[in-house]
């Protein structure tokens, strides 16, 4: 049976999900593409070609390599998979009674290849080509999306995040992004792969409203030895950390949490944007935010069941990780160059690395300054081209998943 679990963001990576750029890329529009949380639009040819090398260098670097369109399309090659999905992505709710028998009834006559495609794609009015009397189709018009397209399935990282033995399937903040869990979802329930595999879900498995609580998986850094990072940003909430950290520590598979108060901004949207873990100590970080005195809080399990006790960290959040992690002190590795070339590399995620083992990371070889400044500092970079995949705003770390990373 296939194992799971992340024991560190620097060991060994073994096993990784990663999305190929396809239609929900190509359907992204100057009109649309700030709705789908997207800066530009991309050529998806070349994005895909990106995206390629990104892969081969994960599998060159013993990493096995799993697409979540394929794993998708196998998951739905069950029935029972297949329904649950299209009734919780197909609801009355969304689309009223009738065009919902109508849109449900087109997916159904896909195979299970092309409904994965448009589950991630969307559809048009055009390509349902119905007579349908529906009021909402009425007064659509042929280019609307009746399905629409969720492109940022690309960013692996946010919709579900591995946290030692178990996962969290994440209710995302953003309207655009909340679909993508359903899939996850599905996936983890009922694909070969996972269904018979034993790990914990912690958190978002349910279909509920999760109001305030949210999370996304760029926020949340497993630095090992049983503590979790978690950046409060502009996607995941106080909330949504301490429904996280009540069931890391119910299950026994982490003790300690680190919460950091970061700005509610689209250029440091997640933690993993002005912080990764590249060495056993040693960290990139972009220093405008990341500074010492940023507010942050230490959670570990209460002695009653379920009690989580809070601690207002009085240093730093350095010291705390480094105290954590059981090193003297932290090296930083600041993003590169003069204030205005830091400030260009962070936006095109400098500091969204992927580690591949200890002091080996993935970056984008645009950012010319960080790997020269990580170089130096001894941390081999393998870098890949990013001109098109990097525009929806996501490095190399946020567009994989890792399922199974050694401890440190
Ligand atoms: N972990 C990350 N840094 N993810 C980046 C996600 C980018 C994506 N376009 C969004 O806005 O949601």
């Amino acid at each position: 049976m296939s194992r799971f679990y992340v024991g560190s963001e620097i060991g060994q990576l073994r096993k990784v999900l990663l999305h190929r750029p396809e239609l929900s890329l190509r359907r992204l529009t100057p009109s649309n593409c700030e709705d789908l949380l997207f800066d530009d639009v991309l050529r998806v040819e070349e994005a895909g070609k990106e995206h390629d090398i990104f892969a081969q260098t994960l599998r060159e670097n013993g990493v096995e390599v799993f697409l979540l369109h394929e794993v998708l399309a196998e998951t739905l090659s069950s029935p029972e998979a297949k329904n649950w999905v299209l009734d919780r992505q197909i609801s009355e709710y969304r689309f009223g009674p009738t065009l919902s028998v109508e849109v449900r009834s087109y997916l159904n006559g896909m195979n299970n290849v092309e409904l994965a495609s448009h589950l991630i794609g969307g559809i048009t009015v055009a390509e349902l080509n119905s007579e349908c009397p529906s009021p909402v189709l009425q007064v659509m018009r042929e280019t609307d999306f009746i399905v629409d397209p969720i492109p940022n399935h690309l960013f692996t990282r946010d919709t579900s995040c591995w946290i030692y033995g178990g996962v969290s399937v994440n209710p995302m903040a953003k309207p655009a992004r909340k679909r993508e869990t359903v899939h996850l979802r599905a996936i983890y329930k009922f694909h070969p792969l996972f269904k018979d595999a034993d790990f914990e879900v912690y958190f978002g498995d349910e279909d509920r409203n999760f109001e305030l609580s949210t999370l996304e998986g760029g926020d949340v850094l497993v630095i090992g030895k049983g503590a979790v990072l978690i950046g409060m940003s502009e996607r995941t909430t106080p909330q949504g950390v301490e429904l996280l950290a009540r069931n890391l520590f119910k299950t026994g598979q982490a003790n300690k949490v680190i919460a950091l108060q970061l700005p509610k901004a689209r250029s440091c949207m997640h933690l993993d944007t002005v912080m990764t873990h590249m060495d056993y100590d040693c960290f990139t970080v972009y220093p405008d935010i990341m500074r010492d005195d940023i507010p942050a809080w230490e959670l570990t399990p209460g002695k009653a069941a379920g009690e989580i006790c809070y601690t207002r960290i009085k240093d730093s959040f350095i010291k705390a990780i480094a105290r954590t992690l059981e090193v003297p002190e932290l090296r930083l590795i600041h993003t590169g160059g003069d204030a205005f070339e830091a400030e260009r590399e962070q936006w095109n995620d400098a500091n969204n690395v992927l580690t591949v083992r200890p002091g080996v990371v993935i970056g984008y070889e645009r950012n010319v300054y960080t790997i020269k400044k990580m170089e130096a500092a001894g941390i081999t970079v393998l870098p890949i081209p990013g001109e098109d995949l990097g525009r929806g705003r996501g490095g190399a770390r946020c567009m994989s998943c890792p399922l199974e990373r050694d401890d440190i």
